[in-house]
């Protein structure tokens, strides 16, 4: 079993490898050695390793900047993913992408389900969903999962960065009228893997954390965890704030959180995030 891994580098990148069943050849790679917007490298790639799965953990994540650099935005979530979908085509591998809540507006009330109508607020939720609408059309067998606020203890991430505050300040001011849920790019993996060996039709799934809170309540639990592993001797005050107060490039939606129904019809339970913000952490200390 041959996997080509795009974007190893990254958060998710780094959790599959770590992840990955030990009968899995996998050919790890990022930016310098395949940068999946360049189609003639994509497929050289694809010639010489021959993979049976292609894993797109490639995406370009900065969601501000994305409003300034829309054109590279576009051609990493939406030419990129494209691309990729070809090459598996090309010699009839399997793709598995990753996509996000970020590609709905967040005016509803009720968890998306993955039937719902799109309306992304932000370039970076518009190119990724270009992306997930190339790959269908390429290849509709691919399975696209979207999931959504991702941390692990590797490179940047919300929680890294409340932490990385904590040690210097005495208030924090969180915005408190956003909400969605936190998911553990480990537990990302694991579905990754277990939607591939299930077989499971092509589509999208949601796959998220168990349990919806603002970023506010996140960083009430990041802090309260980094106090209990010591992490941090002095635990700041952590102050909600509205979104007005917290103005940034890109608007995101006030309430992303994805159903993960469908997902767990086949056995594959959402992301239990406090456990894992837990274990996650403690491999920060
Ligand atoms: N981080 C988050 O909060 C969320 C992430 N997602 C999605 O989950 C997936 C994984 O995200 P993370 O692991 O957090 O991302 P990340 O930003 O940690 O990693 C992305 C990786 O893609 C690589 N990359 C960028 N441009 C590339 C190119 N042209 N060719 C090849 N590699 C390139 C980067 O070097 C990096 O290693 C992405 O599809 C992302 O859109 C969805 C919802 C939320």
């Amino acid at each position: 079993m041959k996997v080509l891994l795009t974007g190893a580098n990254g958060q998710l990148g780094h959790c599959f490898q770590d992840r990955a069943p030990a009968d899995w050849q996998i050919m790890a790679t990022d930016r310098e050695s395949l940068d999946i917007t360049d189609m003639h490298r994509v497929e050289e790639v694809v010639a010489q390793f021959h993979p049976d799965l292609i894993v797109n953990a490639a995406a370009y994540t900065a969601v501000d900047k994305a409003e300034v650099e829309a054109e590279l935005a576009q051609s990493i979530n939406a030419v990129g993913p494209e691309n990729l979908a070809k090459a598996a085509k090309g010699i009839d591998a399997a793709m598995i992408h990753i996509s996000t809540d970020y590609v709905f507006d967040g005016s509803s009330s009720i968890p998306y389900k993955e039937t719902d109508a799109t309306h992304p607020l932000s370039v970076y939720g518009a190119t990724k969903l270009e992306g997930e609408v190339a790959i269908q059309r390429v290849l509709p067998e691919a399975i696209i999962i979207r999931t959504a606020w991702v941390f692990s203890e590797y490179g940047n991430n919300f929680v890294k960065t409340m932490l990385r505050l904590a040690q210097g300040r005495d208030t924090l001011n969180i915005v408190e009228d956003q909400f969605g849920c936190p998911t553990y790019a480990g537990d990302l993996a694991e579905a990754i893997i277990r939607l591939y060996r299930q077989k499971v039709v092509g589509g999208i799934y949601h796959f998220c954390g168990d349990r919806q809170v603002s970023w506010k309540e996140f960083t009430d639990e990041i802090i309260a965890t980094a106090y209990i592993l010591k992490l941090i001797t002095h635990r700041p005050e952590i102050k909600g704030i509205p979104t007005a107060e917290y103005p940034t490039a890109a608007h995101r939606p006030s309430c992303s959180t994805l159903s993960c129904q469908k997902i767990k019809s086949h056995g594959i339970n959402p992301s239990d995030w406090a456990l894992a913000l837990n274990s996650c952490m403690s491999k920060l200390a």
